[in-house]
Order: C-alpha cells, then structure tokens, then sequence
C-alpha cells in the first residue's frame, strides 16, 4: 500500500470515475468523489455500491461520495475529472475555485467538444488558463471499468507534456493489476481515444448486420489509418496510434461486449433508431458526438477519413448502413500505404 497520508480528488461517479477510484483506494489513497445526485451520494457511502454504472462491485471504505465541489476538491492535488465530453467545459469551470499552482489535473474522458472541436485538455486550459498546460494531463488506453474494477490485469498510459510530472500521476495509479506507462504526446492519445469510439460504434453495426470478421478486422485496421491521418494532421506523433492508447484502445472496443460503443452500433445494425439506442443505453456513447465533431475536423482540415464520414450519414442523415458499406467498398482502388508517404490526404 502506498500513499496513505493523501486523499484524491474523482470527478465523476459513472462507470470509468468508479472504477478508476478503486485503483486508487486499493492503492491506499483516500478518495473524495464528486456524485451529482444525493441519491447517488447515499448509496456509495451506505451500501458500497454503484448500483447504476458499476454493478456487482464492491467499494472500499476510503472512497467517500460528496455532492459539494468543496468538499471533494479543497486542498487536493490531484484532481482526477471523470465526466463525459459533453460536460468537460461545465466541469472545468466547478473546479477553478479549487485550482492552485500545486494542483495536477487528469482526464480519463474519450471526446471531443461538440461545437469547438477542441480536445479535453483544450478545454481544461481555456477554462482554468492559470494551470500551467503541463499541469494537464489524460489517461487513456484499452480499460473497459467493468475489468479495471475487478482487478483483470490492464495496461492504460498516462500522458503529459512534461515527463516528472507524467510520472506523478503514474505513481498513485500503478499496481500490479494496473500497469502505467507514461509518454508526452497528449494530442495523440486525445485523438486516438476519442476516435476510436466511431470506428467501434461502425464494428458494433458491422456485428449487428452479421458481415463477420473480415470486415471488423478491415474496420479497426483502415480505422486506425484515418484516425491517424486526422491525429497527425492535429499534430499528433504517429507512433502514439500504435500504442496502448491507439490500436490498444481500438481493439478492445471494437471487439469487447463491454463496450458502450460497440453496443450501441450492434443495436443500430439490428435496425434500432438512434434515439432508442441512446435511450435503452443510459450511459454515456461518446462515439455519436465524436462521429460529428471528427466529420467536421477531417472537413475543416482536408483530411480523407470514408468510414466515419458513411457513419456520420447513417447515425445524421438516416442513410442505410448497408448501402453505407457499399459505399466504403465501392470507392476508387488506392494504394493501401498511401498516406505513410505524406500523401494522405
Ligand atoms: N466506462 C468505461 O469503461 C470507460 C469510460 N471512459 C470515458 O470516461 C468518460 C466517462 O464515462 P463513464 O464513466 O463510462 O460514463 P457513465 O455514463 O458511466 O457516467 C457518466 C457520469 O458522469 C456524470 N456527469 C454527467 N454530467 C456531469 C457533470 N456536468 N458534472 C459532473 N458529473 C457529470 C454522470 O452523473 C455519471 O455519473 C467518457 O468520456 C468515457 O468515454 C474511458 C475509459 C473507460
Ligand atoms: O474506452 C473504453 C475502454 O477503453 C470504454 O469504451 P466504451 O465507452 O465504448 O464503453
């Protein structure tokens, strides 16, 4: 056990914010939670349970629910913020008040904002431009809460612009259930983690439509291709996408039944409308916000990315995900390594 003496801050009671709190509690830290409903708050601290997004796990007593931004925030210094993209803005603007020169913060949210098109530590920095952006930092990689929770082994990575303090953060994470690397590239991980969820909800309708394993492995292979050329075309470090955060991240959503992203697209693919998917869902599906953000980016920056453009017309235009597929294997023949040799838009 280490670190006993310090207590941490989690924003965020859904899934990932639980799960990531028991790393931490199992690692000796006290950890203060931010719920945003006293219904939640009670349940926590008085049953040990997160009935609603962690089922059947049982929580360690030094992880305590709070509903008061003060109470969870006030002199921690790592913040860890924990809530879907949709409310990252929101967030950032709560924790201000509690923000010193000493405070490092961390996101484990997949997303980017809708109308901005910005990435998590973006939004993190416009709203609190005092913390320093190395004091920002994400965690990432392939970790469904479900597993983490129950200590199945799992490999995330932490990334900061400056190493020491990467390191910080690798420390009161790391366990010998829950491997941490560290690496500098924060654009590539934001990217990578975010995108990975369009090509996931595509695997999910691709499963959904029982086309088989051929054209899941062709969508996570050419996925990873445009999610890179968007990522570096972002100014991301190519290597990042062949990592824990890229194809790592990419493969267990678009393969694990955990995933709320492949679920949702399974549903899409068996001829549910969006809105019933989303409803049925009650948890959060960043790839339908991420499919819009990405087909304006890749738009914006001439960027060639044909899956989650056909996504972007089945999820918004109500286009028949299997002319969508005819569509994507009808398009004109190209070399497969083209965009390597800086051709690839
Ligand atoms: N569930 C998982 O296995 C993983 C999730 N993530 C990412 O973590 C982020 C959060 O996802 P989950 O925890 O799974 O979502 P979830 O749907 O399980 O829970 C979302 C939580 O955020 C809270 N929330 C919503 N708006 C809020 C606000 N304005 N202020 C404070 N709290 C707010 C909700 O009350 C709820 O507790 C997403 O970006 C997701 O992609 C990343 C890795 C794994
Ligand atoms: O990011 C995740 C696993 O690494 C979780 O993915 P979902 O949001 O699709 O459940």
């Amino acid at each position: 056990m280490k670190g006993q003496e310090q207590s941490i801050a989690v924003v965020g009671a859904g899934s990932w914010g639980t799960a990531l709190s028991i790393v931490l509690a199992n690692n000796g830290y006290h950890v203060d939670l931010y719920a945003r409903d006293e219904e939640q708050k009670r349940v926590i601290n008085e049953k040990k349970i997160n009935k609603r997004y962690l089922s059947g796990v049982e929580l360690p007593d030094n992880i305590v629910a709070h509903t008061s931004y003060k109470d969870v925030l006030e002199g921690k210094k790592f913040i860890i913020l924990v809530v879907p993209s949709h409310a990252m803005r929101e967030t950032a603007r709560n924790i201000k008040p509690f923000v010193t020169e000493n405070t490092i913060v961390t996101h484990a949210t997949k997303g980017i904002e809708l109308n901005t098109y910005k990435r998590m530590s973006e939004v993190i920095h416009e709203e609190i431009p005092a913390l320093f952006p190395e004091r920002i930092l994400v965690l990432s990689g392939p970790s469904h809460a479900e597993e983490v929770s129950r200590k199945m082994p799992t490999t995330v990575v932490i990334s900061g612009k400056e190493t020491s303090i990467a390191e910080e953060v690798q420390d009161i994470f790391i366990n010998n259930d829950f491997r941490v690397y560290t690496n500098s590239d924060v654009v590539g991980t934001e990217v990578a983690g975010s995108l990975k969820n369009i090509i996931a909800l595509g695997a999910g309708l691709s499963d959904g439509l029982e086309f088989g394993d051929n054209a899941k492995a062709a969508l996570i292979t050419r996925g990873l291709t445009e999610i890179s050329r968007l990522g570096i075309e972002m100014g991301a470090n190519p290597l990042t996408f062949l990592g824990l955060a890229g194809v790592g991240d990419l493969v267990v959503t678009c393969t694990s039944q955990h995933s709320r992203n492949w679920r949702a697209g399974y549903m899409l693919g068996k001829g549910k409308n969006l809105e019933m998917v989303l409803e049925e869902m009650g948890m959060v599906v960043e790839g339908v916000k991420t499919t819009k953000a990405a087909y304006h980016l890749s738009q914006q920056l001439n960027v060639k990315m044909p899956i989650t453009n056909e996504l972007f017309k089945v999820l918004f235009e109500n286009k028949n995900p299997k002319s969508a597929v005819n569509d994507l294997m009808g398009r004109v023949k190209t070399h497969e390594t083209e965009w390597v040799f800086n051709d690839y838009r």
